[in-house]
């Protein structure tokens, strides 16, 4: 449902991000993508949701090819992915509840929809009884939740996460583990995931892409971390 055709990436400044990636990612997956510090894990992520394009190759999700995608069908493609970053980039002004529940008027969803589904997604992600709260009266990882559901609230077929765990606390981080993956269990929604976190790739064994320099350089089913941070 994910492919890769011979991507290859150059930024204006000349870097070499992505050399030629070839990969496919099956529906219901959960996919790790490991790599040293400028390894090209941003690019190969922001690549999946189009916030950069390739130079040249082919990237289809869900049969829909997003680097000849004009500017204007983006959102069209958007709605198929849920992305979640680091930072979690929820609006400060909102609260949970309205924080997800823009992510749903966006797209025009009915009201009583807009309720039943931010209603559901809270209670999945264990935040029903913040609702009401501002971003900045919950924890790192309160916060990230949020973020979670918001970007499962519109039902996609993939999430697509750039580091979540990298500003929480090694429990946190484990909490939020599980959060994607009773997403990946019970919605069956496939998870690509760029982490640093050895010790999650370690212990929550899912397919491993390693990448550096631009390539591919492992890819394995119940694989490890591989390299030393
Ligand atoms: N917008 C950009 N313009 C120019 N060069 C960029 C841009 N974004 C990334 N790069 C370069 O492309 C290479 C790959 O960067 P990328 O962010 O994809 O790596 P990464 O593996 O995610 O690294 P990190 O783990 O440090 O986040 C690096 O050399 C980086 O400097």
């Amino acid at each position: 449902m994910i492919k890769m055709k011979d991507v290859y990436k150059k930024y204006t400044n000349g870097v070499v991000a992505a050399n030629g990636l070839n990969v496919q990612i099956a529906p219901g997956e959960f996919v790790y993508v490991v790599g040293p510090s400028g390894a090209g894990k941003s690019t190969f992520i922001k690549m999946m949701y189009r916030e950069e394009k390739p130079t040249s190759g082919e990237i289809y999700i869900d049969g829909t090819n997003l680097a000849t995608l004009k500017n204007r069908e983006v959102p069209f493609v958007r709605r198929k992915l849920g992305v979640v970053f680091q930072d979690f980039k929820l609006l400060p002004k909102l609260t949970v509840y309205e924080n997800v529940a823009f992510a749903m008027e966006v797209i025009e969803a009915p009201s009583d929809t807009i309720r039943d589904r931010v209603t559901e997604v809270l209670d999945l992600v264990g935040l029903k009884a913040k609702a009401r709260m501002l971003p900045t009266e919950l924890s790192g990882g309160e916060q990230q939740r949020v973020s979670i559901a918001r970007s499962i609230v519109n039902r996609p077929k993939v999430v697509i996460a750039d580091e979540p765990t990298g500003n929480l606390d090694p429990e946190t981080s484990w909490d939020i583990m599980n959060v994607f993956r009773d997403i990946n269990e019970q919605l069956g929604t496939t998870i690509v995931m760029a982490t640093h976190n050895k010790n999650i790739v370690n212990r929550i064994r899912h397919r491993v892409i390693a990448i550096e320099g631009g390539l591919i350089v492992r890819d394995e089913a119940e694989g490890v971390y591989g390299y030393e941070i």
